[in-house]
């Protein structure tokens, strides 16, 4: 796992690096040396057109240029000062050395003059703005972006592409788009979310010191993002042992006349993950329908009110039903009425497994009054507990229903309410997003995410049956709940880029998901198991 710190923590390893020895500039040089390193590791690299800002990031484009420049490679710096004028007394002395060593600036150069000297360029090095960029790209930056963006050259961005915050993941209007970003220490939340995702390229962490590890530690990880070997305890042991029951019974409960899709899917998806035996109840006016998509999964009709939404007399038989099933799911669908919260209560109240998603979590949202972090007493129980919100969802169950987290960091921060308010191993919270953050009482995971062709009505549905599915096969119990839910998020991302590559990126529909669950299960196993052997999708 690769630990992912929050900026101002970056700022505490910085601190605690000079402590140990390791001086700011030091720092700055070993950074502009990593950044340089991988420029020349790309390969055809004569020209290289160094962008830098006034800031240290800046510094460090003048330290790669010099670097550079030593190397035998064509180098030019593009500045809006003149190396005498730079305000920052680290950023002025590494300018300063860089031009006494021979490297050549272009100071403040029109649009016309930088457009020329990029075309010529093999690769750019963004070095305008880092960690201490905020608000919108003022000039000349804004307009050098432009430039960067439109020319040819491989652009490679050092710690994080200019016009990016590495803390939030948004992007302002003006922003790079890399190739690769060389970041400094750790990993940034900002560069793996939201905007992050469609403007880092390849991300290289340089850690530029020994003592970097034990102290980005130290300095207590926002979350980790997970390497797949680490899935190695939570995929479910191969046996021939067994029969449909003890490879994992599911109960969904959920579906409405108005959204019977949901549940029927969930269900299915269930039963692609792994599922031996799946079982659906819905309300009687669409169970015929269910059945008719669901030829192998038996479908229980439920008592509904007028609008075909679950009714709270089909209580009794939900929780016998949930008796004898290895886990349930309770939410697809279902819409949010005093029936259905009085089914979701009682669930909740039950010792079983249970994923609550969707209008199941909007119900949670009811029944505690928008404030689920004041009453740990509903998530306290004896097994575990999977919440699958979306960020509106998240928002609903915290009492920010008007203002929902927007930035992965605020959708880890709002999860982090709830499960340590609960306090217990048992409750596992998967902020779904773009990129999804798993979230429990010890740490914060942030599997692969899949590509946007998930971005599609239905896969929510898809990952909560297959959650259940892998909760109902025994991974994550009595051992790591919040790693489980990761694996499945990583085998839901996995089916996405499958089925994007069979059908087209913008095609995927939430059925097609289903369909290759399998598949993509098989797949990210064999990556477990024989990381070398195997093919990315
Ligand atoms: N942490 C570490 O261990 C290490 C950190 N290192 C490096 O330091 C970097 C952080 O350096 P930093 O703090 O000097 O900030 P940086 O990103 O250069 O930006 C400040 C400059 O940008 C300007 N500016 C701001 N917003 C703007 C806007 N909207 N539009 C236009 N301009 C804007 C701002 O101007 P001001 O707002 O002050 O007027 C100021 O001039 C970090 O990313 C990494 O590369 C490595 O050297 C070694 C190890
Ligand atoms: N842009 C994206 N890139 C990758 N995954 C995405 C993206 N957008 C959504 N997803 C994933 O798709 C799923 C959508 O879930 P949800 O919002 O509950 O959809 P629905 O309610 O339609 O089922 C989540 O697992 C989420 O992480
Ligand atoms: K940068």
């Amino acid at each position: 796992m690769q630990p992912v710190l929050n900026i101002e923590d970056v700022k505490c390893v910085e601190v605690a690096l000079t402590r140990e020895g390791v001086s700011v500039s030091e720092l700055m040089h070993r950074a502009g040396y990593a950044a340089a390193q991988e420029t020349i590791a790309l390969g055809d690299v004569e020209n290289v057109v160094v962008l830098v800002g006034l800031g240290n990031n800046g510094g460090d484009g003048w330290v790669a240029a010099e670097a550079l420049f030593a190397r035998g490679v064509n180098v030019k710096v593009v500045t809006p000062l003149e190396p005498d004028q730079i305000s920052g007394d680290l950023a002025r002395q590494v300018a300063q050395s860089a031009v006494k060593a021979g490297v050549s600036p272009l100071v403040g150069p029109s649009r016309d003059e930088l457009e020329d000297l990029l075309s010529t360029a093999d690769a750019v090095l963004d070095c305008m703005l880092g960690t201490g960029f905020h608000g919108e790209v003022r000039a000349p930056f804004d307009i050098w972006i432009e430039c960067v963006n439109a020319s040819g050259a491989r652009a490679i961005s050092v710690d994080v592409p200019s016009g990016l915050s590495a803390q939030t993941g948004r992007a302002a209007q003006a922003c790079v788009v890399a190739d690769m970003t060389v970041t400094m220490l750790s990993l940034k939340p900002g560069l793996l979310a939201d905007d992050g995702r469609d403007v880092c390229g390849s991300i290289v962490v340089a850690p530029l010191a020994e003592q970097t590890e034990h102290l980005v530690v130290e300095a207590d990880p926002v979350a980790w993002r997970t390497d797949l070997s680490d899935y190695l305890d939570v995929i479910p042991a191969p046996t021939q042992a067994v029969d449909k029951f003890t490879r994992g019974s599911v109960l969904v409960v959920g579906g409405s006349r108005r959204f019977p899709g949901a549940a029927i899917m969930a269900a299915r998806a269930a039963a692609r993950m792994g599922a031996g035996y799946v079982t659906l109840a819905t309300p009687a006016s669409v169970a015929a329908i269910a059945q008719a998509h669901l030829l192998e999964i038996p479908v229980v009709p439920l008592p509904e009110d007028a609008d075909g939404v679950l009714s709270a007399d089909g209580k009794d038989v939900v929780l016998k039903l949930a008796r004898g099933v290895s886990a349930v799911l309770v939410g697809s669908g279902m819409r949010i009425s005093g029936g259905t919260v009085a089914l979701v209560s009682a669930l909740i109240e039950q010792d079983v497994p249970l994923v609550v998603d969707a209008d199941g979590l909007n119900c949670l949202a009811r029944l505690t009054d928008g404030a689920l972090p004041d009453f740990p007493e509903v998530t306290r129980r004896n097994a575990p507990l999977v919440l699958t919100p979306h960020r509106r969802e998240l928002g609903r169950l915290v009492g920010q229903a008007k203002t929902p987290p927007d930035s992965l960091v605020d959708a880890l921060e709002d999860a982090r309410k709830i499960v340590w308010s609960d306090g217990g191993s048992n409750l596992a919270i998967v902020a779904k997003g773009s990129a999804t953050g798993c979230v429990g009482v010890d740490q914060a995971l942030l599997p692969k995410p899949g590509p946007c062709a998930l971005a599609t009505a239905g896969s929510g549905d898809v990952l909560a049956g297959m959650m259940v599915s892998a909760l109902a096969q025994g991974s994550g119990q009595g051992g790591d709940l919040t790693l489980m839910a990761a694996y499945v998020c990583e085998v839901h991302g996995y089916a996405g880029s499958l089925a994007a590559e069979r059908l087209g990126s913008r095609a995927v529909m939430a059925t097609d998901v289903i369909d290759v669950i399998g598949l993509a299960a098989d797949a990210v196993g064999e990556h477990v198991m024989f990381p070398e052997g195997v093919e990315e999708a």
